[in-house]
């Protein structure tokens, strides 16, 4: 069985804000697209899921498949959590004194520990990781000379090396140009499609078309949920054009699926 998350009625307070209201929801395979305008408390709730975000409401259990027991994510060693679930931060930091190999490796520090030392194993991820988001060429220049989106592509190959089979992703196609957006979108459906490995990508976007070739949507605004399923599900067209205040339009491609447009003729 692959790991599942599962959040129960989770609230979340922030200085005197209550910025999520019981919220619930189910995280097992595929590709997850979270959605919603500004503040609608987006990064909050992927904080809360990978248990980084002190609840003031409700749980988050992690079961980390093989039969094993459900566990407060919360209660949760976070070396044990890393094994789990990676995190990509909306602010990726960044410490540019680092090379792109150097950083990538770090991915690797939930398996190895910070004294272990690499194996073949774990050089191949580091590879293989920068292979998918196409950093390797830049593998010994340090991050700081890199562009935004190149930094970009390297904190995912970061993510990507921790071969965790959860990925919870905040704005991944930040800086990203969009042949690096496409290729972000086409990796997310390998990656959540792989019959021998499959893993389960949760990630928080702004861009609604890429959004929209995820298998769900979790549409969010004011920290309440509003709408959870395909894309192609009417409540949830229906939900996204609400929360966005009418600013966008769904309308249907030549083969019937579901593409967004800007509505910028609207009144
Ligand atoms: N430390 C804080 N104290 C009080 N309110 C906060 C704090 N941090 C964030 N907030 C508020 O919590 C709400 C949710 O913030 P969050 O960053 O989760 O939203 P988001 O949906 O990810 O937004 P965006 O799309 O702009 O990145 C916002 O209204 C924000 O102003």
């Amino acid at each position: 069985m692959n790991p599942t998350l599962q959040a129960l009625g989770v609230g979340v307070r922030l200085g005197r804000r209550d910025v999520l209201h019981a919220v619930s929801l189910g995280i097992g395979g595929g590709w997850t697209a979270l959605v919603g305008p500004n503040g609608a408390g987006k990064s909050t709730l992927l904080r809360a899921l990978a248990g980084l975000q002190p609840l003031a409401a409700g749980q988050v259990f992690l079961n980390p498949g093989a039969a094993a027991q459900p566990l407060d994510l919360h209660r949760t060693a976070p070396a044990d959590r890393a094994r789990v679930l990676a995190w990509l931060a909306q602010q990726g930091e960044v410490t540019g004194e680092l090379t792109v190999r150097e950083t990538v490796e770090l991915g690797r520090i939930a398996r190895l520990g910070l004294l272990g030392t690499p194996v073949a194993a774990d050089r191949k991820a580091v590879d293989r990781a920068m292979t998918l988001t196409e950093s390797l060429p830049w593998q010994h220049r340090r991050l700081h000379e890199l562009s935004g989106g190149e930094r970009q592509r390297v904190l995912l190959a970061r993510v990507m090396a921790t071969e965790a089979p959860m990925l919870l992703l905040d704005e991944p196609t930040t800086h990203l140009d969009a042949p690096h957006q496409v290729a972000l979108a086409r990796l997310f459906r390998r990656l959540t499609h792989d019959r021998s490995a499959p893993r389960a990508v949760l990630s928080v976007l702004h861009d609604l078309p890429i959004a929209l070739q995820a298998d769900r949507l979790l549409v969010l605004d004011a920290g309440t949920l509003q709408a959870d399923g395909p894309p192609t599900d009417p409540a949830v067209q229906a939900a996204l054009v609400r929360v966005f205040g009418g600013a966008i339009r769904i309308e249907s491609d030549a083969q019937g699926r579901p593409r967004v447009a800007l509505a910028l003729d609207a009144t």
